[in-house]
């Protein structure tokens, strides 16, 4: 077994512009052509992020898309590089999955952005399973507004609120009293493999509390029912191998917990980072620990929120810090995002955009421009495990 450990790091929706497929993905039909979640962040306020800065992020931006991005140019000393998405979607899924060297080789289903957004047939089995005559909303919607717009609704009649987005979703808010999370979380269950057979992406479970419109709180007992990826993916790779793979946050639900040892999971994105950095400190020789940090598109891209969206990048910077300073000799740690999400953009989805490559254990090291699959690719590489089907080595 080697001594060496990986930490990969998905910073959910830390994109940096210049995707070169951007004219073909739209947000509120304007094509996401010049979306650059970190670069408009760093012009709107200068960020103080000395930690990935240190590891090369204001090159990285640079290179994915010429942008200069204020407070982030210092000089790399980390391995430092931008990747460059292939699947066609620009949601949570195929970004994981192809970073973890299994690109979506299917086309993903859409729901259309009409009212009803959901065909008889789907209406009919929610009704069957929820034991209702009817589901709310059943149109393209953000989720903090569709509760505020139905809850009262939801609350008189018992009907789940059904809402979709751009994305390959269905997403079902509920009341966790009124409605009952487990009840939600089975109904959920329940309706995902005839969505899956769609090829939809993810049922995800929306509770929430409150009784009236001002006072409706999405709660953190969200939960996405997920698609299996296409392929084997590094979990998979390096469970069967025997080593330990640890789970941090979505990851889990993810990869339809295929190849995950340990999972560790917390109400927020702080208790996600007490599990990165415990795990710095106590992770097993040769193990993989994969995270995903979901707040940055949770909380503040989908809700368009700049200051908010920079604050959570300080304050993730610091958790950097954090992990790198347990690294051991040989360690290697990559921080790096699944798809963009610009709170500067027009709609409230993701951006299509190129993400940071950015490695801390290994000295300084330029990759360039390399594809997310190259990710999972030299992660397995180095803990000398066997290559995925997909991606090469940028070690
Ligand atoms: O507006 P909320 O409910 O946060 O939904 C967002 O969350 C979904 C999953 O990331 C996306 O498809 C987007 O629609
Ligand atoms: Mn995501
Ligand atoms: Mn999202």
């Amino acid at each position: 077994m080697p001594d060496k450990r990986a930490f990969l790091i998905v910073m959910d929706s830390v994109g940096i512009g210049g995707a070169p497929d951007a004219d073909r993905f739209f947000n509120d039909g304007k094509p996401d052509t010049g979306a650059n979640t970190l670069g408009h962040i760093a012009q709107a306020q200068p960020l103080r992020m000395p930690n990935l800065a240190r590891l090369g992020l204001g090159a990285a931006i640079r290179l994915a898309s010429g942008l200069e991005a204020p407070g982030l140019g210092a000089a790399p000393q980390g391995l430092w590089g931008a990747a460059t998405e292939m699947s066609k979607g620009k949601d949570t899924p195929s970004g994981h999955w192809e970073i973890a060297g299994a690109p979506v080789p299917w086309e993903w289903h859409y729901f259309p952005k009409t009212i009803p957004a959901f065909p008889p047939e789907v209406t009919a089995r929610l009704c069957e399973l929820a034991g209702t005559e009817g589901i709310l909303a059943n149109c393209h919607a953000s989720g903090t507004q569709v509760i505020e717009d139905f809850g009262e609704a939801h609350i008189r009649t018992g009907w789940p609120i059904c809402y979709t987005s751009v994305d390959s979703v269905l997403q079902i808010a509920a009341h966790e009293k009124h409605f009952g999370l487990d009840r939600l979380l089975a109904l959920c269950q329940s309706i995902a493999p005839m969505l899956h057979d769609m090829r939809l992406g993810r049922v995800i479970a929306r509770p929430f509390i409150g009784e009236r419109p001002g006072e409706f709180k999405r709660t953190p007992n969200r939960r996405d029912f997920a698609i299996a990826p296409p392929s084997d993916t590094i979990l998979d790779i390096a469970e069967k191998s025997g080593r330990l793979t640890h789970a941090i946050g979505k990851i889990g639900d993810i990869f339809s917990h295929r190849g995950i040892t340990h999972l560790h999971k917390g109400k927020s994105d702080a208790d996600l980072s007490d599990h990165l950095v415990r795990l710095g400190h106590e992770a097993e020789s040769g193990s993989l620990t994969f995270a995903n940090f979901v707040e940055f598109d949770m909380n503040f891209g989908h809700r368009r929120d700049i200051p908010g969206y920079a604050a959570q990048l300080e304050w993730f910077d610091r958790v950097a810090g954090r992990l790198i300073d347990c690294l051991r000799p040989g360690d290697l740690a990559i921080f790096t995002a699944d798809h963009g999400n610009d709170p500067s953009w027009s709609g409230t989805d993701h951006t299509r955009e190129r993400v940071p490559v950015l490695g801390a254990g290994l000295g300084q090291k330029a990759i360039g421009q390399v594809g997310f699959s190259d990710i999972g690719a030299s992660v397995m590489a180095h803990l000398d495990l066997p290559a995925p089907q997909h991606g090469r080595s940028f070690l």
